[in-house]
């Protein structure tokens, strides 16, 4: 969410801030990505971001406040269920190169995908994304 804050100054001037969400503060064409792990290949434009991110809501992926990234917390039964589901996106990430930040108390992991390559959300994020929903969602 964006925010305004003015400030009046000494000599009756008024300093104004306009702080943006994350996603609109770092305007994709001057984001670099560095070379180790990130190609052209995995950038997003916009419109297939925004797109994307709003078919994950669907499945319960959150935006993050302040940071191009997603985020979802996943309930299990128990906690070698969750366990379980964690070696499975670990063994995932492997093969693609591309971790998730995560954190697990008993039967929940939360999960938080962004492209560090890149400081925000790549096509990479989204495939990790489909694949999270693929082995967590019942059915
Ligand atoms: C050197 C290694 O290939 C890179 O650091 C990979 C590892 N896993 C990664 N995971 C995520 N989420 N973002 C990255 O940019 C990334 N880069």
């Amino acid at each position: 969410m964006s925010s305004l804050m003015c400030t009046l100054r000494t000599g009756g001037s008024w300093w104004c801030s306009l702080s943006l969400p994350a996603r609109l503060r770092t305007p994709r064409l001057s984001r670099t990505c560095s070379s180790r792990a990130s190609s052209d290949s995995h950038w997003l434009s916009a419109a297939d971001r925004d797109r994307l991110v709003m078919e994950l809501q669907a499945t319960g992926w959150m935006q993050v406040e302040d940071r191009d990234a997603i985020c979802k917390e996943l309930h299990f039964r128990t906690f070698n269920q969750a366990f379980g589901f964690m070696s499975r996106v670990a063994l995932q990430a492997e093969k693609m190169n591309h971790h998730p930040e995560w954190s697990n108390v008993y039967n929940k992991v939360h999960i938080t995908l962004t492209t560090h390559d890149c400081g925000g959300l790549s096509k990479r994020d989204i495939k990790m994304a489909k694949f999270i929903d693929q082995i967590a969602l019942p059915g």
